[in-house]
């Protein structure tokens, strides 16, 4: 049987301190995990429920911000503490980063942090956004996005930010939809999309906005595997440990050599792209197309 421990070590104590426990400090395990039989620490924010495996050092991330995974700033900040906890703890090697709500893995930007707020608040919001991707972006370790569900815009952000995606099948969507709510993926987005799918997929798909059917997201590369949303747990547990099969440094310095230049460019850029956000956003036509957003929203129940 597994044994569950709600603060083992060094690293959950701390991070049992940063964020409000809920009650509930159990684990919400998945039925199917593979990692049933490892010895399994546990810990719960309300809006992100961690556990991890001592024996393979493999950790699971599962958002938990009902009804669809919004990234509002409590989500963000949970977010961003959990990568950097789990990137401090030396006997972590890898992040499976999903939803404990099957059918959506996120919804991306939580619309009404962005909706009728003034220009600090929403650049505050937005630095929350940035810092939360760089530090899963950044990550040392595998990363490895369990995609349960639908997974617009900001969800596709996190996917993409990810080191490899395994999506469920069926009737789910993935993509940046940013133009269908007057917004622009700011550049280190619009990169990701384009070292995943390629120039040219890119460009029309952020021009448009596109929205993938999982299959079609497949077939262009915006994601490397689909299974059955039964399986999505499972599979990502066993392709994380082929990939921890690769020494970990060698697998990370590469890594790192590849995305510092992105990574680097935000840094370096980090209030420009503050301060373009803060404009684009409070702009009163793109205040307006959130509004109908929102309302076409509701409208569709
Ligand atoms: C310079 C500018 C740079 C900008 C760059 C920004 C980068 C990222 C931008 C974003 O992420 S913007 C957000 C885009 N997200 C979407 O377009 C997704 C919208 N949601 C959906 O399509 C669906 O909700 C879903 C995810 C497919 C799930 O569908 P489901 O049928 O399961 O649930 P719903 O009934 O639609 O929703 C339940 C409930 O939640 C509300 N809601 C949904 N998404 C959001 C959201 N992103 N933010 C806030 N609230 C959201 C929805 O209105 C429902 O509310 P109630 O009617 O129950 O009150």
């Amino acid at each position: 049987m597994a044994t569950f421990i709600a603060s083992g070590g060094r690293v959950w104590r701390k991070f049992v301190k940063t964020f409000p426990l809920g009650s509930n400090l159990s684990l919400k395990r998945s039925p199917t995990s593979a990692l049933a039989n490892g010895r399994l620490s546990s810990t719960s924010s309300e809006n992100v429920l961690v556990s991890k495996d001592e024996k393979s050092g493999i950790a699971t991330v599962r958002m938990n911000n009902p009804p669809v995974n919004s990234l509002n700033t409590a989500l963000l900040l949970s977010l961003r503490s959990c990568f950097e906890e789990l990137e401090k703890d030396k006997s972590c090697r890898a992040l499976i980063l999903t939803s404990n709500k099957p059918k959506v893995f996120c919804a991306g930007l939580d619309i009404l942090e962005l909706y009728q707020k003034s220009p600090d608040y929403v650049g505050q919001f937005w630095e929350k956004v940035q810092d939360m991707w760089l530090s899963l972006y950044g990550s040392r370790l595998v990363t490895m996005a369990a995609i349960n569900g639908h997974s617009p815009a900001g969800g596709c952000l996190l996917s993409l930010a990810c080191d490899y995606r395994i999506m469920a099948e069926g009737n789910f969507v993935i993509g940046l939809n940013e133009t269908q709510l007057d917004l622009v993926a700011p550049f280190w987005l619009r990169q990701m999309m384009v070292d995943a799918i390629g120039y040219r997929q890119a460009e029309m798909a952020l021009m448009v906005g596109a929205l993938y059917p999982s299959n079609k997201a497949l077939q262009l590369g915006l994601v490397d595997k689909l299974v059955p949303i039964e399986d999505v747990q499972t599979v990502a547990e066993e392709e994380v440990k082929n990939w921890l099969k690769i020494p970990d440094q060698a697998r990370a310095i590469t890594k790192m050599a590849s995305r510092k230049p992105l990574l680097d460019e935000l840094r370096k850029r980090k209030q420009e792209d503050i301060q373009t956000f803060r404009d684009e956003t409070t702009r009163e036509s793109v205040q307006l197309s959130i509004q109908q957003y929102l309302d076409k929203l509701k409208a569709k129940k």
